[in-house]
């Protein structure tokens, strides 16, 4: 239906603006029902412990950022990328509601009734869906659409873990990267992806399970025969046991072997801390701690045009309604069809380094 008036809400964690605002942003991460399993009553008291003990070493990472995460401002350009990309619709604005941080759902559920639209679609700046990322996400969409008022048709993509244009965008960013490394030997690539604990993947969330999806879909496109490549898990927070083998493991043995790396983030699809600070700084430093000979981080893909071209077409799918619906979440759209659909996800795989072990975790607090 051409020249309808369409809200396109982008979904993603955020991250503070200023350093009076890690403790707070903390707080709201640490609170969510979704990422610390308890009831409320003790989770609010607990969440603003944790916030408090893990302000500091958080503050220290977003000091190397300039007091501020730039999530925010990448996010926005993947915004007007997507507005071009789908001009043709009619009037098409996309909006940005994150999950921690300012702008977050309340403000923008405003924004886009003023907006008027015909439709909503939710599109998740996340490829792999988790029960801690997208699934919380829509769940604080829903509640502030209805307290704003804002009753207009919409429809999820549920996650695009294989989107052809995403992991070409990867694939040419990898290429580069590969072409580097090895002029300092036979290089491994390291697909990290943000970890999670292993209950939440055991209570069936399918993040792990597509991770390994888009590593191998990564893999398929490179088309570079005898690739040294690994799945692995970065951003380790707490005390419960995360999903491996870890990046810091995987580093470790890439040392041992002698053989250069190069880390792609693959959960991530904008630069922030845990790319420009995690992977740039910290992994870096291991990886000459432990002896591997050259190390590339290869970044995100941002708004890199197949993969902006590749979304857009998930919001045309999506309003079409061509494709399948995801069977367990009631609504969103499953635009893998059944293959990244979380229902199939209970049957877990894995691509996992046999000495992948547990992450080295990172300390709730300065330790
Ligand atoms: C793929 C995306 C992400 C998943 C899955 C995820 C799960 C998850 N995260 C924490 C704890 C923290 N995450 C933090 C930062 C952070 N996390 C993601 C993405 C995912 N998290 C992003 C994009 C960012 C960076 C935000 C930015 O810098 O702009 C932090 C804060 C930073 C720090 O203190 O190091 C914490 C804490 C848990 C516990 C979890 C699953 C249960
Ligand atoms: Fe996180
Ligand atoms: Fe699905």
């Amino acid at each position: 239906m051409p020249n309808q008036k369409i809200a396109v809400v982008l979904f993603n964690l955020g991250g503070p603006d200023s350093p009076e605002a890690v403790r707070p942003f903390l707080f709201n991460l640490f609170n969510d029902p979704a990422i610390i399993r308890i009831p409320g009553l003790f989770r609010t008291p607990l969440a603003h412990l944790l916030a408090k003990r893990r302000a500091k070493p958080a503050g220290e990472i977003y000091e190397i950022l300039g007091g501020k995460s730039p999530l925010l401002e990448n996010t926005q350009a993947q915004a007007r990328a997507i507005e071009s990309a789908l001009a043709d619709m009619g009037e098409v604005k996309a909006f940005i509601a994150m999950r921690y941080w300012h702008p977050m759902s309340d403000e923008t559920a405003d924004q886009v009734r003023r907006f008027d639209p015909d439709r909503v679609v939710l599109l998740p700046l996340y490829p792999q869906f988790s029960t801690t990322t997208t699934a919380s996400s829509e769940k604080m969409w829903f509640q502030a659409a209805k307290a704003a008022g804002l009753d207009k048709p919409t429809v999820t993509v549920c996650c695009y873990p294989t989107e052809p244009g995403f992991i070409k965008a990867a694939a040419r960013l990898i290429r580069s990267g590969v072409a580097e490394a090895a002029a300092h030997g036979k290089p491994r690539v390291l697909f990290s992806s943000h970890g999670l604990p292993k209950k939440v993947v055991k209570g069936g969330d399918p993040y792990q399970w597509q991770c390994e999806r888009t590593a191998e879909a990564i893999v398929q496109e490179l088309d570079m025969p005898g690739l040294d490549w690994v799945s692995c898990y970065q951003s380790r927070v707490g005390p419960l046991e995360w999903i491996g083998p870890s990046t810091d493991s995987e580093i470790e043995r890439a040392g041992a072997d002698k053989v250069p790396l190069v880390v792609v983030p693959i959960a991530f699809v904008s630069e922030h801390s845990e790319t420009l600070v995690e992977i740039e700084v910290e992994y870096r430093e291991l990886a000459h701690e432990k002896g591997v000979p050259h190390f590339v981080r290869v970044p995100t893909v941002g708004v890199e045009d197949s993969f902006i071209q590749g979304l857009a077409g998930l919001v045309r799918r999506a309003l079409a309604g061509e494709v399948a619906m995801c069977s367990q979440a009631g609504g969103r759209i499953c635009p893998d069809g059944f293959q990244g659909c979380p229902q199939r996800a209970r049957q877990q795989t894995s691509r996992q380094s046999p000495v992948g072990g547990q992450q080295a975790k990172r300390p709730l607090a300065a330790e």
